[in-house]
C-alpha cells in the first residue's frame, strides 16, 4: 500500500513546554480508516491539525505522495460547527462557495452529499430544527461535498448518545464503502475504534510515540454480528491493552 501522507521525525511543542509530539513517524495509507487512540492530551488532535496544515511542526517533515491531494481535505470536529443562520443546504454548500463554485452548479453535489448522509429532504431546515445526530450528519455532508482525498475526524460522535453513535458509525462505513475516502479518525472509544477502523495506532501519553498498531481486516463485515461476535471482543481486548500501555508510557 502506498502512503498518502507521511510524517517523519515530526515534533510539535507549544511555547516552552515539553513537546506534545516528539519525533513521530506515521504513515497514512490510501483507502484506510486509521484511528488514533490514546489518553487525553497525548496529541491526537495536534496530529490531525498537522496533517490538515492547520499547524506547522517545529521539526520533521510531512510529505504528500501527490501534493494535489494535500488541498483536498475534509475536517469534521466534535462540534458540528454549523452556521445557525444558514439552512442545511447552504451549510453544506459553504466549502464549494468558498472555492468560487456557483450555487446552481453546486446543487447536484450538495444534494448528493445530503443523500449520502440520509438528509435528502432537509435542505431547507435550519440547524436549530435538527437533532444532535442530524447536525452531525450535516457536518459530515459538508466535509464530503468536495470529495476529499483525506477526511480528518476529531471525535465527531463523542457528544452523541450511544444509539445515535452506532447509527452514525454504520453510516460512515456505508459512505466509506461508496466513496473509498481515506479517513483518519480520533476517538477515546475502544469499541468505536475497533468497529470502524482498518488500523488502530495507540499513542503514548507523552510525546505521541506509537506504542502499538493493530491491523483489522478491511474485508470484515462491520455489522451487528461483528459488533457482538468473538472477533470484535478479541480486537477490543487488544485495543484496550494497547490503550492501557499507552497511558502508562512516558516518552
Ligand atoms: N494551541 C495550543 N496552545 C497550547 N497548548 C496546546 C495547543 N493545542 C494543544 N495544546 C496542548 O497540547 C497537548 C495535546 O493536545 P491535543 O488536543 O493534541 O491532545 P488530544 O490527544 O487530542 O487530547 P483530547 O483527547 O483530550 O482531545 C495538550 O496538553 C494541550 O493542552
Amino acid at each position: 500500500m502506498r502512503p498518502l501522507v507521511s510524517l517523519r521525525g515530526v515534533s510539535k511543542r507549544f511555547g516552552s513546554g515539553a513537546p506534545v509530539l516528539n519525533a513521530v513517524d506515521l504513515d497514512v495509507f490510501e483507502g484506510e480508516t486509521l484511528t488514533l487512540l490514546g489518553p487525553s492530551g497525548c496529541g491526537k488532535s495536534t496530529a490531525l491539525r498537522l496533517l490538515a496544515g492547520l499547524a506547522q511542526p517545529n521539526s520533521g517533515v510531512i510529505s504528500w505522495a501527490d501534493p494535489a491531494k494535500q488541498r483536498r481535505l475534509g475536517f469534521v470536529f466534535q462540534e458540528p460547527t454549523l452556521l445557525p443562520w444558514r439552512d442545511v443546504f447552504s451549510n453544506v454548500y459553504l466549502p464549494l462557495q468558498l472555492k468560487g463554485v456557483a450555487r446552481r452548479e453546486a446543487a447536484p453535489l450538495v444534494e448528493e452529499a445530503l443523500d449520502l448522509v440520509g438528509l435528502p429532504s432537509f435542505g431547507r431546515a435550519l440547524p436549530r430544527e435538527l437533532s444532535g445526530g442530524m447536525k452531525m450528519r450535516c457536518a459530515i455532508a459538508r466535509a464530503f461535498v468536495t470529495h476529499p482525498a483525506l477526511l480528518l475526524m476529531d471525535e465527531p460522535f463523542a457528544a452523541l448518545d450511544e444509539v445515535t453513535r452506532f447509527k452514525l458509525n454504520d453510516d460512515l462505513l456505508a459512505l466509506k464503502s461508496r466513496l473509498g475516502t481515506t479517513i483518519v479518525f480520533v476517538t477515546h472509544s475502544v469499541a468505536e475504534s475497533v468497529f470502524i477502523s482498518t488500523r488502530i495506532l495507540a499513542l503514548a501519553s507523552r510525546g505521541g510515540r506509537i506504542v502499538d498498531e493493530i491491523d483489522i481486516d478491511p474485508a470484515l463485515r462491520r455489522d451487528y454480528e461483528f459488533r457482538h461476535g468473538p472477533a470484535f471482543s478479541d480486537l477490543s481486548r487488544r485495543a484496550s491493552q494497547a490503550l492501557l500501555r499507552a497511558m502508562g508510557e512516558d516518552e
